[in-house]
């Protein structure tokens, strides 16, 4: 069994992107701690799946990030499930999360569950707009989401979102200084190795995603700057 505390960097591959099996193969043998499969829209049980085969091929392990009850399949290493903490619409904190428990709880196996308090903070973002996200918080606010997921829901996971645009390091930095035992995720924007190293300073595991379909090259160097 994987520790995914040990984990810095993950690639996540979104199932509704193409990608050319060279292009995977680079990814997926890059030395990255994971490659997860997720996005926000167009995720399918078919490009899902097939995602998971191409990702089979090479021994990293591959996580399914839920992000909608039709895309669920089995033989992922590790279910990532996001609960959007900052989300104004119950349906994206526990609305979905207690509809897939009623029909899979039976049949989970919980040591595969590990639960993501997400806190999404560009606007503009799929995400955002899709969850009804308020975005226009303060430090303080973030930092309060980040004592909830920690003290309040022992949560494992708090996720800084931003998705799509380079975040604040400082923001990343005081969310970490709040955090004693729940494992911070990064993941926003980042393209090159100065950004990974930046936000890796900070936090726990930095999550590349979008770079790896702009500028390959420079994506597969965050895992050394991360690793080293
Ligand atoms: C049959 C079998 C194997 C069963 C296994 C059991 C199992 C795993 C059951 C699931 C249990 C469970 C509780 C599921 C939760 C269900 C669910 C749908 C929850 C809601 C998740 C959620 C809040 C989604 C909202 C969107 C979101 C936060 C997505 C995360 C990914 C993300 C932020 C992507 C970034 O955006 P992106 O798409 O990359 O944007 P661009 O395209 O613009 O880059
Ligand atoms: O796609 P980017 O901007 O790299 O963000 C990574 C990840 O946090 C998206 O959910
Ligand atoms: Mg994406």
């Amino acid at each position: 069994m994987y520790d995914i505390k040990e984990w810095k960097h993950i690639f996540k591959l979104d199932p509704n992107k193409e990608i050319s099996d060279d292009a995977l193969e680079l990814i997926c043998e890059s030395g990255t701690d994971a490659v997860m499969i997720g996005g926000t829209d167009g995720v399918t049980l078919d490009n899902t799946v097939n995602m998971l085969a191409r990702v089979r091929r090479y021994t990293v392990p591959c996580v399914l990030e839920v992000s909608n009850l039709e895309a669920i399949s089995p033989g992922f290493d590790f279910y990532f499930i996001p609960t959007v903490l900052n989300s104004t619409n119950a349906k994206w904190i526990t609305g979905l999360h207690h509809q897939a428990v009623k029909e899979y709880g039976a049949i989970m196996n919980w040591d595969e569950i590990v639960m993501e308090g997400y806190c999404i903070l560009n606007k503009d973002s799929k995400a955002a707009r899709k969850t009804e996200a308020k975005t226009d918080l303060e430090i303080d606010d973030i930092i309060a989401y980040a004592m909830m997921a920690e003290r309040m829901y022992h949560l494992p996971v708090f996720y800084l979102e931003y998705s799509g645009i380079y975040g604040d390091p400082q923001v990343v930095k005081k969310v970490k200084e709040t955090l004693h035992s729940t494992q911070l995720f990064y993941g926003g924007g980042i393209t090159n190795e100065k950004e990974a190293y930046e936000m890796a300073q900070y936090a726990d595991t930095i999550i590349v995603g979008n770079s790896l379909y702009d500028d390959l090259t420079n994506a597969l160097k965050t895992v050394r700057v991360v690793k080293s």
